[in-house]
């Protein structure tokens, strides 16, 4: 089985995030895709982290129905802050036969020789980078790397939350199913225990 890898916080998944993983899933040999729920990226703040089981919750919805396409909770029972090289040699452990390649935005691809473990992560996977405006892959930073051209929608999980926040519509920009869930569970909304 080839696995494609996207690691993010997925707080909220958007159709941007969605729109990659089937794009990736018709050009390349791979054959899944596999969202990694992180419940706490190394580098982001978690004061805006909606917890993580409803994040994965959001995305299961987001998939339903889409068999190439899962929801993976694998780093909810490890150390964190959630270092994608752990993360990587727990799964080639697990699934032995598996093979595995990283997906991944050029924005975050700028940063990987800052991540712990970079260079075990570079020498040993594959990565698919598609560009984003404003970073271009100036260096592979000596990984395996291939370039996608993949359609890109200008939208983060950031502005989708300013947008709840604000009490404005998120439709279109997120699955029906996805934008009920939100709505009717008041993710993201101002007061106590919100996100
Ligand atoms: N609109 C988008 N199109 C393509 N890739 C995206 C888009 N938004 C985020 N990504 C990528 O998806 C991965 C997961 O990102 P993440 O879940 O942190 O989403 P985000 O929307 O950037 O979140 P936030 O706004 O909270 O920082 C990262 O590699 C990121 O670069
Ligand atoms: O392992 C690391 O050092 C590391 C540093 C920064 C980010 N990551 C992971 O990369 C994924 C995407 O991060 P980001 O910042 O692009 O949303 C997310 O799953 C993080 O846990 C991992």
């Amino acid at each position: 089985m080839q696995v494609g890898l996207y690691f993010g916080s997925f707080n909220p998944i958007h159709i941007g995030h969605l729109i990659i993983a089937s794009h990736v899933l018709n050009v390349t040999s791979l054959q899944r895709v596999w969202f990694v729920i992180s419940p706490q990226n190394p580098f982001k703040p978690s004061s805006t982290l909606l917890n993580e089981y409803d994040r994965l919750h959001l995305v299961n919805k987001a998939i339903e129905g889409d068999d190439r396409l899962r929801a993976s909770e694998v780093e909810f029972s490890l150390p964190r802050p959630s270092y994608t090289a752990h993360t990587l040699a727990y799964l080639e452990e697990k699934y032995p036969t598996y093979s595995f390649q990283i997906i991944m935005g050029s924005d975050s691809f700028q940063n990987l020789p800052k991540w712990k473990n970079a260079g075990a992560i570079i020498g040993r996977y594959p990565i698919l980078v598609y560009e984003r405006p404003g970073f271009p892959v100036a260096d592979t930073h000596g990984a395996e790397v291939t370039l996608l051209q993949a359609p890109l929608l200008e939208i983060s999980a950031t502005h989708i939350r300013g947008l709840l926040h604000d009490g404005k519509s998120i439709r279109y920009l997120v699955p029906d199913a996805v934008a009920e869930e939100i709505r009717s569970s008041r993710f993201y909304r101002k007061g106590p225990g919100s996100a």
